[in-house]
């Protein structure tokens, strides 16, 4: 076989689980420039924007985004005001002088340039997530100060599949494995959903997101254009780093970045289905399409025999919406969800057999357990998902009398 040509994929072709081993993924490095029909299409939806935000470090691909979309937005009669942002950490020395260049270049380019620092306190732990954290949140002030609805990121292909690589190694489920979406609500850091506030109004675009990064410094090249290189990229502290480093080996044993990007984007498309699933779950249980967005604050009751009765993937799901409609504490992590249903389902299951036999609906299930600022408790054949109450009103609701239908939390 020619190193030139891919392998057909027979899971691509059949649906088929598992195909023949396709060996390394050593294709030609795909280093053609984009030309400006290129960019065109990948810009094209955001013709009618009023103001787009770009995110440039001075790294190579956010350079090729600030150079394309420029030059994109040069050749219309109408469309979006382009202000460029660079985030200067405080991190590096360097970065004064890279957020300088942007500056330089976005001039030539007639685009607004602004530096925008962050001054809070650096953590020693987790350094890469408060900067990140920090950069989103001045991003999205950024975009809100110029009345923009849309940041736009040069996240490309290998940042893709970096991420999904990243989740994986972190015991990501399926929803974290679909990677980075193309339009998304601005992140938040994992702090409660309310302190998200204007931020979460922002999106967030990633046009590059199927474009391998060879691409982009191919393109800066022809063009005669400089970027910085940041060697923060290249420190071994940070996972990222070290996925970066494995990269070349693992194409080697087929996980090229093309088929991890492949692999994110069959997730999103298996995450879609499963989330349609959910909904159509909720609405049987009679739970109202406004508990997707949380925080309600309030109890939601279910029946629990039809609840058990229910696909466990979408048990665990929904189980996470009431929860995290329930309580304020932001999305719940996917191992403790899995933990609670199936203890929950544990709890139903005796239950569930009397009621297919006709007896009244599980009058003897009793469960209660907190998840996340969430009680969840089952009593009268009903799962509830309510608030919690504050942890001393919880020791005693749990000990107490007074409390009929409920049992301590189980462990
Ligand atoms: N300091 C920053 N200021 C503004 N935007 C940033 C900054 N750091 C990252 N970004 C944005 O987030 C995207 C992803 O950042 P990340 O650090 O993962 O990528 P990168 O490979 O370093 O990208 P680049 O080549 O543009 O530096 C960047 O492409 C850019 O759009």
């Amino acid at each position: 076989m020619s190193a030139a040509c891919e392998p057909p994929d027979p899971a691509g072709d059949l649906g088929a689980d598992l195909g023949p081993d396709l060996g390394p993924d050593l294709g030609p490095v795909d280093a053609a420039p984009i030309g400006d029909a290129e960019a065109a299409a990948l810009f094209a939806d955001l013709a009618p924007l009023p103001a787009l935000i770009l995110a440039v470090s001075g790294g190579p691909d956010s350079v090729a985004l600030l150079w394309l979309a420029a030059r994109w937005r040069a050749a219309l009669a109408d469309g979006p005001r382009l202000v460029a942002v660079t985030v200067d950490h405080g991190l590096r020395p360097a970065a004064a002088a890279e957020a300088a260049a942007v500056g330089a270049l976005a001039e030539t380019l007639g685009v607004v340039h602004l530096v925008l620092r962050w001054t809070g306190d650096k953590p020693t732990a987790g350094l890469q997530e408060a900067a990140r954290a920090a950069r989103y949140r001045l991003l999205a002030a950024a975009a809100r100060e110029a009345g923009a609805g849309h940041i736009l990121t040069a996240h490309t292909r290998d940042d893709q599949a970096e991420t999904v690589l990243f989740r994986l190694a972190r015991g990501s489920g399926l929803s974290g494995l679909a990677g980075m979406a193309r339009v998304a609500p601005v992140p938040c850091a994992s702090s409660p959903l309310p302190a998200c506030g204007e931020r979460a109004k922002a999106l967030l675009l990633r046009p590059f997101l199927d474009i391998p990064k060879t691409r982009l410094v191919a393109t800066l090249r022809a063009a005669g254009i400089a970027f910085a290189d940041d060697p923060s990229n290249r420190d071994p502290r940070f996972t990222r780093s070290r996925l970066r480093r494995l990269a070349p080996a693992l194409a080697a044993e087929g996980l090229s970045p093309a088929r991890l990007a492949r692999f994110a984007a069959r997730m999103r498309r298996a995450d879609a289905a499963l989330e349609e699933a959910t909904d159509r779950l909720a609405a049987t249980l009679g739970i109202a399409p406004e508990v997707a967005s949380p925080p309600l604050g309030t109890a939601l009751r279910v029946d629990a025999i039809a609840w058990a009765k229910a696909p466990e993937e979408l048990r665990i799901r929904l189980l996470g919406r009431l929860v995290a409609a329930a309580a304020t504490e932001g999305p719940v992590e996917l191992g403790k969800l899995e933990i609670v249903a199936t203890a929950l389902a544990a709890a139903l299951a005796g239950s569930a057999t009397t009621a297919e036999s006709g007896t009244p609906v599980a009058p003897d299930a009793r469960f209660r357990r907190t998840l996340a600022g969430a009680m969840v408790t089952v009593s009268n054949g009903r799962l509830t998902i309510a608030p919690a109450p504050a942890r001393r009103d919880r020791r005693n609701a749990a000990g107490g009398p007074g409390t009929p239908g409920t049992r301590p939390a189980q462990t």
